[in-house]
């Protein structure tokens, strides 16, 4: 079977053995967000009437909701319990007719469906781009098994390597001061700590917790990924970081190729 397709960017050896091709080769050439769309419509196929769902959040889960919503119209699905990752998605869970709940009333959830910004051969994952990755990290490491959906883009070789932010959730006071804290934590690794702004406005974005996200960008490989999260955890200010380490059960990736499940 052939998946030399599924690339960890950088890896001159993706791990693929666990993996199974679920499609076969597409002759069109489909935009991101179809890919997206892919990832998610198979994923939704793991999710069983009377399950209790974690929704995650961005432009990759939002057609896990949106498909989630369809089949219990459809009444494909019954008596499903969503737990929604954000206030954007317990809108949009809303409005597809997905009940809701909370993990106080469900401590252990069935499954949870989310996008990421970076998966590693590892099935490590960065999230939180979209900024709810403390909602979606207490969601997540509530479920049994946690399937996450990307398109083949987000495959990378090790955390933080792809250029792109690590973002960090810290409580607004004094942010300069745990900005620089977490820039010098780096610096062997040529950290810049950046503290996220809306782009129209210029004022800090504030996640649905009322905190400020700092964005970390390096310039070489953070070294030790738990090391790296256990202290970036010490650090007081600090609320939660986008680093999601050993969580994920399955990953789907879809791909020009096709679409790649592959278990832990
Ligand atoms: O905070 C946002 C979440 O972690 C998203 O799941 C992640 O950013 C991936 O988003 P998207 O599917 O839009 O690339």
């Amino acid at each position: 079977m052939a998946l030399a397709h599924l690339q960890f960017i950088g890896s001159d050896k993706p791990n693929v053995d666990s993996c199974q091709m679920v499609s076969s080769p597409s002759p069109v050439i489909l935009t991101q967000d179809e890919l997206k769309k892919i990832a998610a419509y198979k994923a939704v196929e793991f999710v069983e009437s009377g399950m209790v769902l974690g929704l995650g959040t961005g432009s990759t889960a939002c057609h896990a909701v949106a498909r989630i919503g369809e089949l219990l119209k459809q009444g494909k699905l019954k008596n499903i319990v969503g737990i929604p990752t954000s206030k954007k998605t317990h809108e949009q869970a809303i409005s597809v007719g997905i009940p809701l709940s909370d993990l106080d009333t469900y401590p252990i959830l069935d499954l949870a469906i989310d996008g990421a910004d970076e998966v590693d051969p590892y099935l490590n994952l960065v999230k939180g781009r979209g900024g709810s990755l403390l909602r979606e990290k207490m969601v997540e490491s509530a479920c049994k098994k946690f399937v996450v959906i990307v398109d083949e883009t987000k495959l990378v070789k090790h955390l933080g390597g792809s250029g792109l932010a690590m973002p960090v959730e810290i409580v607004p006071f004094c942010w300069k001061f745990t900005a620089e804290r977490l820039r010098m934590m780096f610096m062997d690794a040529g950290c810049v700590a950046k503290l996220r702004r809306f782009s129209e406005n210029g004022e800090p974005f504030v996640t649905d917790n009322g905190n400020y996200i700092i964005d970390l960008y390096f310039e070489k490989d953070i070294g030790d990924l738990k090391v790296a999260s256990d202290e970036i955890l010490r650090l007081a200010g600090v609320v939660e970081h986008g680093m999601f380490l050993d969580m994920a059960t399955t990953l789907i990736v879809a791909g020009e190729l096709g679409v790649t499940v592959k278990n832990k």
